[in-house]
């Protein structure tokens, strides 16, 4: 098996041919009704493939949300596999939204899940979580240097009530979250165009002036469309950091759908906000 090239470089060149825009794959029951489509596996698997098939070709990233698939047991992953496979073949960098994190050794675990070539899940991207110290993130860090893949840290969620531990703040004064990007620059060091190891920082949160966002990785910004954030406030909230944002949108760009044309416009409209404010390419 040929080893990928550093994902920070593939996420890059993505950036710079596709624009910047991640469209989240997130099955929500509501969803699948509104598309006309039974809450059962066949539901879906369809309402998956529309999406994959109307996008991944177009957008720089595809995140389907775990949770959504898990829902469904053994069937549901089935599903989930299938669109990873397609949305790469498709041209689109799959970021596995899982959000692990666990001891180390169990983190090893979940690494090999997403991280190894070999299996099943194998993705671009996975998103970690680092609140069992960022330390325990270790053998997935290791593995996605390995293998050319990359690794989406949570700092500053798009939530309000993640606030009370990433605002919170240690004996040496620092916050929590900027601890967590402190962690995040020193992996990125040196890397060019772009290192591999992202934060996740939302979109909905306001001026974050207070915090170096500028870890020479990039910065997943979920928040846009159904919580309120708009491309519009991308410059306001990340300052010089704009350029490595990739914004995300689930159900903003979801809820157009069943018609892929729709889908693909709603995200088009997306992408073209964000190319105004933050002058990159649009899809
Ligand atoms: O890691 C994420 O993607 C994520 C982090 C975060 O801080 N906030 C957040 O909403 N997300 C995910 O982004 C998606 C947001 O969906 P929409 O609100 O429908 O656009 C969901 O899959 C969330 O799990």
């Amino acid at each position: 098996m040929t080893t990928l090239e550093p994902f920070g470089a593939r996420l890059r060149r993505a950036m710079d041919e596709r624009g910047p825009l991640c469209v989240g794959i997130d099955p929500h029951a509501s969803l699948l009704a509104d598309w006309g489509l039974n809450d059962d596996v066949a539901g879906l698997a369809r309402f998956t493939r529309t999406v994959v098939e109307a996008l991944a070709d177009r957008v720089a990233v595809l995140k389907p949300q775990s949770a959504f698939f898990e829902r469904f047991g053994s069937r549901g992953l089935a599903v989930l596999e299938t669109a990873v496979v397609e949305a790469r073949e498709r041209g689109a960098l799959v970021l596995m939204d899982a959000k692990r994190g666990d001891i180390g050794s169990t983190m090893a675990a979940y690494a090999a899940t997403y991280l190894d070539p070999a299996s099943p899940l194998f993705s671009d991207a996975v998103t970690v979580s680092p609140f069992l110290g960022y330390g325990a993130l270790r053998p997935a860090v290791d593995l996605a240097r390995e293998n050319g893949c990359g690794l989406f840290t949570l700092a500053l969620t798009s939530n309000t009530e993640g606030q009370e531990v990433q605002r919170a703040v240690r004996a040496d004064g620092s916050t929590v979250a900027a601890t967590m990007l402190g962690h995040l620059a020193a992996e990125n060091a040196g890397a060019e165009p772009l290192g591999s190891f992202g934060a996740v920082v939302g979109a909905t949160l306001g001026d974050l002036s207070a915090f170096d966002l500028a870890i020479n990785g990039p910065l997943l910004a979920p928040g846009i469309g159904a919580q309120g954030a708009t491309p519009a406030d991308l410059p306001a909230v990340f300052g010089d950091a704009v350029r490595n944002v990739v914004p995300s949108v689930s159900r903003g760009v979801l809820r157009h759908g069943p018609d892929p044309e729709a889908l693909l416009t709603a995200a088009a409209r997306f992408a073209d906000e964000v190319r105004k404010a933050v002058d990159q390419p649009g899809l």
